[in-house]
């Protein structure tokens, strides 16, 4: 086996720690460690939650005195600064490690290449980029999230093969399995925040909620320029979990009072409709690193045309329902010229059940 293969083997065993806390480390990275010594491995760790010790940590915790001399892999650059925790960079040097195996550098700028400095700097062997891909797409969210300060926006959508969320007459349950259906609420358990329009909620008087065992709930958000949400919707009256409305300059303060008195957060953008900046700025300065709309076609449409949706998500049934009264899951304006459709990269389909997920990036720029 070659050197790099076994760097790799052991790489993959962190990242697979890394994973495991998916959903409960926002709005940090998730981060898995692993510590071997002559041959064995002796400590094995994971980032669990914000303000709690970074997985080198909890590695180096559990390997103790047999970390002396050792390689420890972890799957994002080790941290020089001080945040909520002590740097991790001089965590491995104390415990005296003869080599570190990096998967991905830090994607702050700030702090980028700092770990790997104080590392060499004690003379310590460094070897970077093992499996680095594997473990940027693993923090999508937070790489965006870190230096946007803004939530990485993932568009949901269930249709049929046609491209419709409901038939003409706007029947929609179900659309797809419930395989579909549970890998969508595992889903909600990892996002941070989940977001409708009003209309979703006039619709099927929406739950927005995580309906699996041990599930988290996200943040509840619904676009409503002008309140018109009913008072007893379930997103308001439930208490499952925190609702907040963006509304617009015309929206009626007594209803505004109403719903506040509810437990209800509204907040106000500019402008008469919506200003969805202002939502993913607000969401940012709350901490919340990632956003699944799973708006109607017409807040779908107002995410990718201002260029806001970073990843589109698609359940497609095996159904046809045609007609062109039944709505599809990007309404708005369209684009005129085909040449100035939106792209898509690096798509990935897989199936659940009957039903097909696609999975791609809206290109940039
Ligand atoms: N109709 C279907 C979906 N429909 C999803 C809706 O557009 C919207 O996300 C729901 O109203 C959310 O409400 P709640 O939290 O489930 O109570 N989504 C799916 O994945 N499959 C379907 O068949």
């Amino acid at each position: 086996m070659s050197e790099m293969s076994i760097h790799e083997t052991y790489m993959r065993l962190a990242l697979e720690n890394a994973r495991s806390a998916k959903g409960q480390t926002a709005p940090n990275p998730m981060v898995g460690s692993v510590i071997v010594n002559e041959g064995r491995i002796v400590g094995i760790g994971a980032h669990l939650k914000p303000g709690e010790p970074h997985a080198e940590i909890h590695a180096l915790r559990m390997a103790g005195d047999h970390a002396k001399g050792g390689t420890i892999y972890v799957t994002l650059e080790p941290c020089s600064h001080h945040g909520r925790t002590g740097p991790c960079a001089e965590a491995v040097v104390r415990a005296g490690l003869s080599r570190v195996v990096i998967a991905a550098p830090d994607p702050n700028p700030l702090v980028a290449g700092r770990g790997v400095k104080i590392l060499r700097d004690a003379g310590i062997e460094v070897i970077e980029g093992v499996l680095r891909e594997e473990s940027e797409r693993l923090n999508e969210v937070f790489n965006r999230y870190i230096v946007s300060k803004r939530p990485f926006v993932t568009v949901k959508s269930a249709t049929t093969l046609d491209g419709k969320i409901a038939t003409r007459t706007s029947s929609s349950r179900w659309i797809t399995s419930a395989e579909a259906r549970e890998d969508v609420h595992r889903l909600r358990h990892e996002s941070g925040a989940i977001l409708v329009g009003v209309q979703t909620i006039l619709h099927d008087d929406s739950q927005l909620t995580t309906r699996l065992p041990n599930g988290r709930n996200p943040l509840r958000v619904v676009l409503d320029s002008t309140l018109r949400i009913p008072e007893d919707a379930r997103v308001i009256t439930d208490g499952e979990a925190p609702t907040w409305i963006f509304t617009g300059s015309n929206a009626d303060p007594a209803k505004r009072e109403r719903l506040e008195a509810a437990g209800v957060r509204v907040i106000e953008t500019d402008g008469e409709r919506v200003n969805l900046e202002q939502v993913l700025d607000t969401l940012g300065s709350s901490e919340i690193s990632s956003l699944l709309v799973e708006g109607g076609g017409q807040v779908n449409a107002s995410f990718v045309e201002q260029g806001l949706a970073d990843k589109l998500l698609l359940y497609m049934a095996p159904k046809l329902v045609g007609g062109k009264d039944a709505p599809t899951f990007l309404e708005g304006l369209g684009v005129g010229n085909m040449d100035e459709a939106f792209e898509l990269d690096d798509l990935r389909v897989e199936q659940l059940g009957p039903d097909l997920k696609f999975e791609a990036y809206f290109r940039k720029g």
